[in-house]
């Protein structure tokens, strides 16, 4: 028998791009707080940010809706994510390019304080603390919060240029 898993607070980073990105973000926070294992779900307010491509913000791309979710749960990290993936794919999601445009984007960025080296799963994320679009959501939810191996997301907020 496998043995339970003790609660952890998790950190989901909610974007969107394409189509009705309010209401992917909406059914998106539904989506997580139905999850089985899962409890105390809170979600910052959706922020209009500008599209980060590999070389840059681009201010033609179509703009992003972005939020963050903090939650409480008992499933582990690699099915959590497993079932972001299924939250993306019931949203349409079908594109797989990296940083392309998309429906629906949800990334793990912090489970407790655990490390992981990936390359199915990696954590925290690893472009989370030079994300503005990831650190100004979260802090709303949750201003002390650290990510693990970072620091202070108030600190590495502070940190970022423009
Ligand atoms: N912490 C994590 N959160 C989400 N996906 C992860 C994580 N660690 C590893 N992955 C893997 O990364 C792969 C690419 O994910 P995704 O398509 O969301 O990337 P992206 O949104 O284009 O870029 P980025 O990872 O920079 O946000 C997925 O197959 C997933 O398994
Ligand atoms: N503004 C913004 N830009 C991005 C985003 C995002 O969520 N918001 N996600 C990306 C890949 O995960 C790449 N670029």
């Amino acid at each position: 028998m496998s043995r339970p898993v003790p609660p952890a607070a998790a950190v989901v980073a909610i974007g969107a791009n394409l189509g009705d990105t309010a209401r992917a973000i909406d059914d998106a926070v539904r989506a997580l707080a139905a999850l089985p294992l899962t409890d105390r779900v809170r979600a910052s307010d959706a922020v209009e940010t500008v599209a980060v491509r590999l070389d840059g913000p681009d201010p033609e791309a179509p703009r992003y809706r972005n939020a963050v979710a903090v939650l409480q749960t008992r499933l582990a990290p690699s099915v959590l994510l497993a079932e972001l993936h299924r939250i993306e794919a019931e949203h349409g999601r079908v594109r797989r390019e990296r940083w392309g445009d998309r429906t629906l984007d949800l990334d793990l960025i912090a489970y407790g304080r655990v490390r992981s080296a990936g390359p199915a799963l990696l954590l925290p994320h690893p472009r989370a603390h030079e994300r503005r679009f990831v650190l100004e959501p979260w802090q709303q939810v949750d201003p002390d919060a650290e990510l693990p191996g970072a620091g202070a997301i108030a600190s590495l907020l502070a940190g970022l240029d423009g």
